[in-house]
């Protein structure tokens, strides 16, 4: 594939282990796990959940590659566990989006929010330095109902 830039060329909509796998082959420096916000695809797992088959199948990967992910994350704790998994940052559309119904004041609320929410609830988990977080730090279940459950 020719190269039309000079930019470092970030792969977004990865969905499955073999998927970052060929993202490393190829050189890629970052990834963004996406289901696009599972507009596309009814059921389609979740960043989190796809990220949680990466750490399980090939924890490595978060060290050779930057991971960022996003889809469904609308509170602090959805943040703390995608970076507890490894990923290097997350991203929210829809938010944004919805609070612009209130224009400026609106956007710059929901901006606010989620990064006083990470502060607290990390605060709350005892994460003085949150590049410190780890997988330790979320007790990870399977339910055989509900899925994963962090
Ligand atoms: C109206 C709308 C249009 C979007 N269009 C695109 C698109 O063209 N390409 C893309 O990669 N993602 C697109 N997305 C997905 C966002 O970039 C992002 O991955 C998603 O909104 C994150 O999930 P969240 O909305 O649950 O936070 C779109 C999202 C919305 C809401």
């Amino acid at each position: 594939m020719q190269n039309m830039t000079s930019l470092p060329n970030i792969i977004k909509g990865i969905m499955s282990v073999e998927g970052v796998h060929i993202a490393v082959q190829k050189g890629a420096p970052a990834i963004i796990l996406s289901n696009h916000g599972g507009r596309q695809l009814d059921g389609s797992p979740s960043s989190l959940e796809v990220s949680l088959g990466i750490y399980e199948m090939a924890p490595e990967v978060f060290r050779q590659i930057e991971v960022y992910a996003d889809g469904g994350v609308r509170y602090g704790a959805d943040a703390l566990k995608l970076l507890a998994l490894g990923a290097k940052a997350v991203g929210l559309g829809r938010p944004f989006m919805y609070a612009n119904v209130y224009g400026t004041d609106g956007v710059t609320h929901a901006i606010e929010l989620p990064k006083k929410e990470v502060a607290l609830d990390a605060a709350n988990m005892g994460v003085a330095d949150i590049k410190a977080i780890d997988p330790s730090y979320v007790r990870w279940v399977l339910s055989p109902t509900n899925g994963w459950l962090g």
